[in-house]
């Protein structure tokens, strides 16, 4: 843990509010007006009761006056809460907006590797949860703290200023006030850590589950879904609990020293009027004093537990802000507008490295992964509020050597065809080249310079992917198609979908170009899935094309519609492609037979079937048995 991390947190949450100063120091001025009211009302109470119900002779004030000014009074207030309000939501909310939107473009720069080891859940529980939570350091009344503050100067001033003897009597339980906060303070925020860790666990969880709602039904898992949940959902509730019961403490304790500190006046300040030291008078002013000074101090122990639930949200959010991208632009980032599409792998070693969450040091019975450890702060007396950087939960570093030596020479235009059974790093390869990661030893370069000396943007311009599981957006088929290019014209559009084999189903349903795929829409068949990816690969109009070949078998007649599109797309362009059909692998340039990370072999089909390989097995085992009419289809 180091020294500054609390206040630097603080102050770093608060930098968001500079665009914000002058609206902020707008609030705390309305603040400080809206004590016109308190102040005013008590006032003109008096004058009621002493002068104009009485009516005493000679008096200026009427029943009207007086009736006026509390009008005039309390219309003032109104408007200076509604503004202050107003205010305050606008800046509490445009905070959070910035937020929301610093943190999004951060993730959008994250690198896969960021990816591989979270759960997409978790990742939106910080963007919407956690951005929601530290909303409240703004809105959940702390500003009044700013205001209160003042209000205890004022009132401290007074106290010593009547009787410092007796001031010191009243406060000289502050002190314990104080150490009383310091030590359940850091208890307390440590127990909010666990509370928001848990709700990154739940969001995990649920998102998967939602978006595989159809296997747990088919696997008839719904029940022990259930019960995982509510054992998520509990662990929330105790640590949630844990959180408030300590918050209530405080609470009890600041209310215990405030009724403590009255009971004490009353005792010595009433002694004191009965031995005729002091006015009576005197004594109900410094106790209304002292009612001023503990008001915001209890004020405070309440609102309290709003500012350690955000601070821990604030720390959620710059844990994610402190994550630098590993795969980012150099200083000296070099411009690629123009790619002529030649590419080398020289001597490429690439090993994933996944983080997980680490399990309990103590070996815990009931260890689930659905569940975060309780976080606890160390057992020690502390005497001053502790600065604690957030210690990140623990996690354990799982590496996986999926690529050795990897050497490639491949010509603008060139069609390479990667083969290998499961898991031989096919994948790993085609990642490489659009710099998803970066090789651990070794270079990629394209038109002769290392990938990692361009702009990551040109680098990209280049590339475009059809994998196998295409991922289409929520929008219309437009959107979709034209993802890449947001500009393109319609005819842009309908050429690629043409081109791709796709126009024709497109135009057969009632909307068109306009109807709504992905999540919210239509859901669509695999080949046509397919078709649109292809379409929109083809308006990018990528020099760099990588394909993902499908294994799971279209009928045949999609088959050869996407096979055909396909072969439209790679004309012209250096193409990998992940191949499992003996068709694909036949018209390849170059043939690459990857096994466990190695290329062990590579070269013509003939040149390869002839030799006794990984290559020949493989012909034997998966591609010969496909379908001779499909192949011929192809060809
Ligand atoms: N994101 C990842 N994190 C960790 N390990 C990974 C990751 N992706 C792949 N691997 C591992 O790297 C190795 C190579 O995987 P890769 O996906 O490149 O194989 P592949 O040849 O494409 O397999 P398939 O044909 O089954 O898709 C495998 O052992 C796999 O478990």
């Amino acid at each position: 843990m180091s020294a500054p991390q609390k206040s630097f947190l603080f102050r770093r949450y608060i930098s968001f509010l500079k665009p914000y100063r002058s609206a902020l120091l707008l609030i705390i001025l309305l603040g400080i007006l809206q004590f016109t009211v308190p102040l005013t009302v008590p006032w003109m109470t008096k004058i009621m009761i002493d002068e104009v119900l009485p009516q005493v002779e000679g008096s200026s004030w009427t029943l009207g006056k007086v009736l006026l000014i509390l009008g005039a009074v309390y219309l003032f207030g109104i408007i200076v809460s509604f503004f202050r309000q107003w205010m305050t939501a606008k800046m509490g909310n445009a905070m959070v907006r910035d937020v929301r939107v610093q943190l999004y473009s951060h993730l959008q720069k994250m690198s896969q590797q960021f990816y591989d080891s979270r759960q997409v859940g978790g990742i939106i529980s910080r963007v919407l949860n956690d951005v929601n939570g530290a909303q409240q350091l703004i809105n959940g009344g702390v500003i009044n703290l700013t205001v209160d503050l003042f209000l205890v100067i004022f009132a401290g001033f007074m106290l010593f200023r009547m009787d410092w003897g007796l001031a010191l009597l009243a406060l000289w339980l502050l002190p314990f006030y104080y150490l009383t906060f310091t030590n359940l303070n850091v208890r307390m925020r440590f127990a909010w850590r666990s509370v928001h860790r848990q709700m990154e666990r739940i969001s995990g969880i649920l998102v998967e589950r939602l978006s595989g709602m159809k296997i747990v039904q088919a696997f008839n898992r719904e029940r022990a879904e259930m019960e995982r949940f509510k054992q998520q959902v509990n662990a929330h509730y105790a640590y949630a609990m844990s959180a408030n019961m300590l918050s209530n403490f405080l609470s009890r304790f600041s209310q215990t020293f405030q009724d403590a500190g009255g009971l004490i006046i009353w005792f010595a300040g009433g002694t004191m009027v009965l031995r005729g030291k002091l006015s009576i008078g005197e004594l109900i002013a410094f106790q209304s004093y002292l009612a001023q000074l503990y008001g915001p101090i209890q004020r405070f122990s309440e609102v309290n537990m709003t500012i350690q639930n955000s601070l821990t949200n604030v720390e959620r959010i710059f844990e994610v802000l402190d994550i630098d991208p590993q795969i980012k632009n150099k200083k000296e980032a070099i411009p690629f507008p123009v790619c002529k599409g030649d590419i080398a792998f020289k001597q490429v070693h690439f090993t994933y490295i996944m983080e997980r969450p680490e399990k309990p040091a103590k070996e815990n019975v009931n260890y689930s992964q659905d569940i975060v450890p309780k976080v606890k702060p160390p057992k020690r007396f502390y005497w001053v509020p502790p600065r604690t950087k957030p210690d990140l939960p623990p996690v354990t570093v799982e590496k996986r050597k999926a690529l050795t030596n990897i050497n490639l020479t491949v010509k603008s235009g060139q069609v390479v065809a990667l083969v290998g059974p499961s898991g031989a790093g096919k994948s790993t390869i085609i990642h490489l080249i659009a710099r998803f990661y970066d090789p651990d030893e070794g270079s990629i370069t394209m038109d002769g310079i290392d990938i990692r000396e361009y702009d990551l943007g040109d680098l990209r311009s280049h590339i475009a992917m059809v994998l196998q599981d295409n991922i289409l957006f929520s929008g219309t088929v437009f959107e979709n198609i034209a993802y890449g290019h947001p500009n393109a014209t319609e005819a842009a559009v309908y050429a690629a979908a043409a081109a791709a084999n796709a126009h024709e189903f497109i135009e057969k349903w009632d909307l068109k170009y306009e109807t709504v795929i992905g999540e919210r829409g239509v859901r669509l068949s695999g080949g046509q899935k397919q078709r649109i990816a292809i379409a929109r690969a083809l308006l990018k109009d990528p020099r760099i094309l990588i394909l993902d070949e499908a294994t799971s078998a279209l009928d045949a007649d999609s088959e050869h519609l996407v096979t055909e599109a396909l072969e439209r797309l790679m004309k012209n362009r250096t193409t990998f492609i992940i191949a499992h059909r003996l068709a694909t692998v036949i018209r390849a340039d170059q043939i690459i037979v990857v096994d466990e990370g190695t290329i062990v072999q590579s070269g013509k089909h003939e040149q390869l079937l002839a030799e006794q390989g990984v290559y020949r097995s493989l012909y034997e085992k998966q591609f010969k048995a496909m379908r001779p009419e499909a192949l011929l289809g192809s060809l």
